[in-house]
């Protein structure tokens, strides 16, 4: 059970209540999840590989649709079926590669021959002022190819076109991976900013802590599917004992591999599914998409 953040109240900025997400009904990801995150926090999501961090972002992101209107609220409004919420700009969500789902082909990368200056001057109703500072932080030339570039290049493009507009709450998904340490201190000071100054509240999944102790507020612990920790990074006992953000996640991950491994039961005997005779069960024939 995690740790109730002492903070928690009427003006969160993140609330989700008894949430239940399933990508496979009888494997569901979340069972009865909450998370209460206070305007202008600016939020670490860490966890193993698996442990539902996109899922849960994608979630905030209104990309699912999950239980009713009050299961999962963004500014105290329905991420998914408040469309505005995502068209206002009050909600963005960068995360994953630039790509676009096509039928049975899955993610394929963008690869028209576009400039920078195309990408980002296309974004409309955006405040001049703010674009010459993001280009100028992220240090985009305008004058790139969309698919020449590099892929730090193409994901600073990306990022600059997110933040275009004054996001109220910022979801982020490893999207610093491929930047280098110049842009991704840059990025994190003008996050930083935008959340003393404005009041905005950002959710960072991240694996690399480089820097990251004294830039967030709150950190989430996700330990598959359940929120093992909610707390403000003042509160974390550990940190005060420990030389880093770094070594005290990962003694949090190596717990959670020794406490697997002891629950680990013998693999139960075969057993037929409904799905045996469906043509959409894997197989050999599959491969061919690969
Ligand atoms: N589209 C999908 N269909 C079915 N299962 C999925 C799908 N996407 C993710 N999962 C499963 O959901 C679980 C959580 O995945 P998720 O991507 O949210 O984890 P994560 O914490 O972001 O992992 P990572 O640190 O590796 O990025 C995993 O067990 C994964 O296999």
């Amino acid at each position: 059970m995690a740790e109730k953040d002492a903070t928690a109240s009427g003006d969160d900025a993140i609330r989700v209540s008894g949430m239940q997400f399933a990508y496979e009904v009888e494997d569901p990801i979340f069972f009865d999840f909450n998370l209460d995150l206070p305007a202008g926090s600016r939020c670490l999501l860490v966890g193993a590989n698996g442990s539902g961090k996109t899922t849960l972002l994608k979630i905030l992101a209104g990309k699912h649709m999950v239980g009713g209107k009050n299961v999962v609220q963004v500014l105290s409004r329905s991420a998914f079926h408040d469309t505005q919420l995502v068209c206002s700009g009050d909600l963005s969500y960068l995360g994953g590669s630039w790509s676009k789902t096509v039928g049975s082909a899955g993610e394929v990368p963008l690869q028209g021959d576009f400039s920078a200056e195309h990408m980002i001057f296309g974004v409309e109703g955006t405040d001049p002022v703010r674009r010459e500072k993001l280009i100028d932080l992220l240090d985009i030339n305008l004058q790139w190819r969309m698919h020449k570039v590099s892929d730090g290049q193409k994901r600073r493009v990306q990022i600059c076109m997110g933040l275009l507009h004054p996001f109220k709450v910022l979801l982020l998904d490893e999207v610093t991976v491929d930047l280098d340490v110049v842009a991704r201190m840059d990025l994190l000071e003008f996050f930083k900013e935008e959340c003393d100054q404005r009041g905005a509240t950002i959710v960072y999944a991240t694996h690399i802590f480089d820097g990251l102790e004294t830039w967030a507020t709150h950190l989430a612990y996700i330990q598959d599917g359940e929120l093992n920790r909610l707390s403000k990074m003042t509160d974390i006992e550990e940190l005060k004992t420990s030389p880093n953000l770094l070594s005290v996640v990962e003694s949090w991950l190596r717990s959670e591999i020794k406490l697997v491994k002891k629950k680990k039961k013998p693999v139960a005997p075969w057993k037929p599914s409904p799905f045996d005779n469906s043509p959409f069960r894997s197989s050999r024939h599959m491969a061919y998409y690969r």
